[in-house]
């Protein structure tokens, strides 16, 4: 295990303090470098990855408000920053000033709102394919498969998000180091569980979540709070393999909230935000704190002077609290501040408060303070105003022109695609012409920027500790970085497919791990068939033997249990509901991430339910045919039991896909079912049924389930049965073609396979 880098890092810190000057930001930036290296895992998961520069430029959103009637809400205001491969940026704020939304926005995640101003990923607007294939998100809440153990749910992902190509083999050792990196080999076949059956931990879970983004080995990262629910060792370790990635060049972006400073301490940048504005953007940790003591302005950096005051007075032991520190760099990578303290019993107490000194903390005390004071938009503005900013503002508009030159004067469009990519991701170099003539490290990109923005000239300490800091790690990736590794990159943005896999490999993958599991769970296979079995015990025993009997008073006895085998799988249909609703925040993140489309996931639910529904209609159907002896034949019996059945479950899907939750579902289903009794010609005969009703018995199913089944066991028996007319007379059934009744029942198992298939595409419960 490498050294605590929490600790060197603050003694680093101090002696900056102490300094003062430029000098002191570049020591500091390679005391910082230096830890996170050794703090940083050799590389990812497998192979090499290449991160993408995402800038904003005066990015806006807004959402029509839920506060004021007719006006908008500006959750994001004119966001100008830049995310460097590489390079790990914290997004930082009060709670509620809008660090999900940008990176909901960024991760294009965002289903409401009006978005303005400038993003793009290379130097392109992304797609939604792109996003979807090539970046990974990691979600506030959980979103697992409870059956699944962790090795099995990291697995079924990078079976779905790698590419086919790669040997199955290959992925399962990609998953043996993820959970080596995640300290989750302990749990890895441990079943994930569910709140009512207790498996992993929360901390593990959030760390199985972590794996299924890291997995792909994705270009750009984003996490959402990927430290809350952690205890600090664990949130450490866990950002520290999080980190890890950016020595491939992954481009890395995480709302953090209350970050210990050995946390803090391995990002590159802070993206402070307050009510929508940015704050400061910039290098996190004591430049941050001058900046905000210096550019805020007395009353809204009131908090930060103060504290920033604090922080000196605590370093004036600074040698003691180095010396100490020093003694701590052999540590274990995973030393959090506590056990850096009880390794410096010499130090004395103020070197020990400047150790503690959280500047995170500091920082969003500090704005939290400013904006309860009403200060969101004063601080914005002094931002704004800042060298900083101004420098950044020129980093951006020249990373802008570079793509923009990168695309002009080129002949062809693939050359053009190529070194506009190249170019904005820092690692190529074009000649006049356009064309790609090689490679280049992101620092020098990065210091020729600077150059270029100051024109040579000053610029301010914060933009000066960047030029150390930038990409180190990247850097010898990226100058190792082959044209090929770009070319890749101009496919990957050009990607209109939205998953990795083609589709019958994620219908394969879906089967093969959610099924199986599904197929050996009481609690799955249960309300499938337990209905089923029940009622038609029922109808065996209450009917047994009547089937062959054509008494006029035995008819009503036939026709009606008929009927209610007609009417069971509509009723059942209510157990094929929870399987979409309850699953639907998995199905959402798995859909944003890529893995398949709407129509695989409909397909695998389909056929789980179908290979299922034969088997049990197989058997139920057997004994209830020949225990109350009907008529006609067996194989129309059971095969309008299977259609009929399989309309139930697309209905059951189309209702969930439409419900916001299980109670509208649990109340729309039954209500839908009520009204076909109506009008199946069975309470009411067809033809007594109203001509303003007669179009809804029409598109009754059920009206041809039961119609198929009375067709089958009296057309070749249509005896007498009310005054002159035969039961089939009677019914409206006489002449009828039992086998296209079956057909308009195949109809509306089409018909709502394919609404349902739109409502799970089109119909969005989850806004955000
Ligand atoms: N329609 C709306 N009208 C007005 N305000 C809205 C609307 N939708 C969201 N908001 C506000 O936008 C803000 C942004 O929320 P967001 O989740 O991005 O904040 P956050 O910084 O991630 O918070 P936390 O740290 O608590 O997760 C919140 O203050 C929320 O109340």
């Amino acid at each position: 295990m490498s050294t605590a880098s929490g600790a060197s890092s603050r003694a680093g810190v101090e002696v900056d303090v102490e300094a003062g000057d430029a000098s002191t930001y570049d020591n500091m930036g390679k005391t910082k470098a230096a830890a996170l290296a050794a703090a940083s895992p050799a590389s990812s998961t497998s192979g090499s990855s290449q991160g993408l520069r995402i800038l904003m430029k005066d990015l806006t959103y807004t959402v029509p408000s839920n506060t004021k009637k007719g006006e908008v809400a500006y959750l994001l205001r004119d966001v100008n920053a830049f995310l460097e491969p590489g390079q790990m940026t914290a997004l930082m704020g009060p709670s509620g000033s809008g660090k999900t939304t940008l990176l909901d926005l960024l991760a294009g995640r965002k289903t409401v709102g009006k978005t303005t101003g400038h993003l793009s990923f290379g130097g392109v607007s992304p797609t939604k394919a792109f996003l979807r294939r090539y970046t990974g998100y990691v979600e506030q809440f959980d979103t697992l498969l409870g059956d699944l153990t962790v090795r099995e749910m990291l697995t079924y992902t990078a079976e779905l998000k790698r590419p086919t190509s790669e040997p199955l083999k290959d992925k399962r050792h990609a998953v043996d180091v993820l959970l080596q990196r995640l300290a989750l080999a302990p749990c890895g076949d441990v079943r994930i569980g569910d709140p009512l059956t207790k498996g992993i931990s929360g901390g593990q879970a959030k760390r199985t979540n972590i794996g299924i983004a890291l997995i792909s080995n994705p270009r750009v990262l984003f996490l959402d709070e990927p430290t809350s629910g952690l205890d600090s060792y664990t949130a450490n370790e866990v950002m520290k393999v999080v980190r890890g990635l950016t020595s491939d060049g992954t481009t890395i972006a995480a709302t953090i909230h209350s970050p210990t400073a050995a946390t803090f301490a391995l990002f590159d940048r802070v993206m402070l935000l307050v009510r929508g504005h940015l704050v400061y953007f910039g290098p996190q940790g004591l430049p941050a704190l001058e900046f905000a003591a210096s550019e805020w302005g007395p009353a809204a950096a009131g908090t930060a002077s103060e504290l920033l005051a604090l922080h000196r007075a605590a370093s004036t032991a600074a040698p003691l609290a180095i010396e100490a520190a020093g003694t701590s760099t052999t540590g274990a990578a995973g030393d959090d501040d506590n056990k850096a303290k009880q390794q410096k019993p010499a130090a004395s107490s103020s070197s020990l408060a400047a150790l503690a000194f959280n500047d995170a903390e500091v920082l969003v005390e500090a704005v939290t303070e400013a904006d309860h004071r009403g200060e969101a938009a004063a601080l914005a503005a002094a931002y704004a105003k800042s060298r900083l900013a101004q420098d950044n503002a020129r980093q951006i508009e020249m990373y802008i022109a570079e793509s923009a030159h990168g695309r002009g004067g080129l002949g062809g469009a693939k050359s053009s695609g190529l070194c506009r990519v190249a170019t904005a991701l820092g690692v190529s170099k074009c000649n006049s012409s356009g064309k790609v003539t090689g490679t280049s490290k992101a620092a020098d990109v990065e210091l020729g920027a600077a150059d270029a923005a100051s024109g040579g000239g000053e610029q301010s300490q914060p933009q000066q500790l960047l030029r150390q800091r930038t990409s180190s790690p990247f850097a010898a990736a990226a100058s190792s970085g082959a044209l090929s590794v770009s070319e890749q990159v101009a496919k990957e943005l050009a990607t209109r497919s939205e998953t990795v896999t083609p589709w019958y490999w994620a219908l394969w993958t879906l089967l093969k791990y959610r099924t199986s599991k599904n197929y050996c769970n009481p609690g799955w296979l249960g309300p499938r068939i337990g209905d089923k079995l029940l009622i038609s015990l029922i109808i065996l025993t209450l009917y047994l033997g009547i089937g062959d009997n054509f008494a006029p008073d035995n008819l009503i006895n036939i026709q009606s249990s008929l009927f209610m085998w007609a009417l069971l799988p509509a009723f059942g249909a209510a157990s094929y509901v929870p399987a979409i609703v309850l699953e639907r925040r998995l199905f959402v993140r798995e859909r944003a991430d890529g893995l398949y489309r709407v129509f695989t996931y409909l397909a695998a639910k389909l056929v789980e339910e179908l290979i299922l529904s034969v088997i049990i209609t197989l058997i139920f159907s057997s004994y209830v045919f020949y225990g109350v002896q009907l008529k006609g034949a067996w194989v129309v019996f059971w095969l309008v039991y299977f259609i009929d059945l399989s309309v139930g479950i697309v209905l059951a899907y189309l209702v969930a896909a439409l419900s916001p939750n299980m109670d509208v579902a649990n109340a729309a289903l039954p209500g839908f079912v009520v009204t076909l009794l109506f009008f199946a010609g069975q309470l009411m005969t067809v033809d007594s049924i109203p001509p303003w009703w007669q179009w809804y018995s029409r598109i009754d199913p059920l009206r041809y389930a039961w119609g198929a089944l009375m067709l089958n066991q009296f057309e070749d028996n249509d005896v007498i049965f009310a005054g002159d007319q035969t039961i089939l007379q009677y019914y409206g059934l006489a002449g009828e073609d039992k086998w296209a009744y079956i057909g308009y029942l195949s109809l509306f198992w089409i018909v709502f396979a394919v609404l349902a298939l739109l409502a799970l595409t089109y119909v969005r419960h989850q806004k955000r």
